[in-house]
């Protein structure tokens, strides 16, 4: 596989010469300019039942921490979405400190870190690895993080982070965990819009769905998420370990897309 980044040769600027999709034309992230987004009357509520009996694996996979997620109890459906989509993983982008970290901005602003809950099509597709290249095939709820108070649902997933500091680490997470709780309060106000994976392949496949109200997190927990590190082994020439920070890619041209909003 090739090897991709978020800086240097391998960064963003680069994806497309070997992931072609990430030169095309409904790329994201993107920035939501309030002002032109429409409101649609036509969204059904967003119904999203997660049961919390699910066992899941949490992992450093060099670019992210992905909690994966393998519970057929776990689906997304209504708002702007037809089909039924499954709960597949969620993972975070953070910066290299509190004022950045986001992919989407709202009116240029950047929040400090962006949740995203991937969902894949069990209606249209017969596993996450079909629907993740087709239209339609992915559904990611994405929840802003900004610093503030603690957020007490969060320390059940930064708990395991010692267990997985290194890339290729992994933990085993049983115990009564419900991802629902890492949302905000608010589910009815959002943004969506047709888009792609943020990561390569950047495949074009991705509706995103972008709750209005931001979660709070303190700035310890925030820091957390710093302390994971993009490499097994390999020590910077100063003989530290590299961090897994700024792992957000650059907003990308809407190119004509409208974003809808569920509110107005
Ligand atoms: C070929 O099979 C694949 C390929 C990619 C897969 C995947 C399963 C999960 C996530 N991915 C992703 O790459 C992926 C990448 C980015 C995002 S994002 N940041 O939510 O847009 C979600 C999911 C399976
Ligand atoms: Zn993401």
């Amino acid at each position: 596989p090739v090897a991709w980044g978020y800086e240097g040769d391998i960064g963003p600027c680069n994806w497309h010469k070997y992931f072609p999709k990430a030169g095309g034309k409904r790329q994201s992230p993107i920035d939501i300019d309030t002002s032109a987004t429409q409101y649609d009357g036509s969204f059904k509520p967003l119904r999203i039942h997660y049961d919390s009996h699910m066992c899941s694996s949490l992992t450093n996979n060099g670019h992210t921490f992905c909690m994966s997620v393998n519970s057929d109890q776990c689906n997304l459906s209504g708002g702007p979405l037809e089909d039924k989509y499954r709960l597949l993983q969620f993972h975070c982008h953070w910066g290299s400190d509190d004022t950045k970290g986001s992919e989407h901005t709202v009116d240029g602003h950047q929040y400090a870190a962006e949740l995203h809950l991937v969902h894949w099509n069990t209606d249209k597709f017969k596993s996450a690895d079909e629907a993740i290249e087709k239209n339609q095939g992915i559904a990611v709820l994405t929840a802003f993080i900004k610093a503030g108070k603690e957020h007490r649902g969060w320390n059940h997933v930064l708990s395991h982070f010692k267990d997985i500091k290194k890339v290729q680490g992994t933990s085993t997470v049983n115990e009564d965990f419900n991802p629902k709780c890492l949302l905000p309060e608010n589910q009815t106000d959002y943004w969506t819009y047709e888009g792609s994976l943020t990561t390569p392949p950047c495949h074009e496949s991705v509706r995103f769905i972008i709750f209005k109200e931001v979660v709070e997190v303190s700035s310890e927990q925030l820091a957390q998420f710093r302390s994971l590190c993009v490499c097994s082994s390999r020590k910077r020439d100063t003989g530290e370990d590299e961090h897994l920070v700024d792992n957000f890619r650059p907003i990308q041209p809407l190119n004509g897309r409208v974003v809808k909003a569920s509110f107005q």
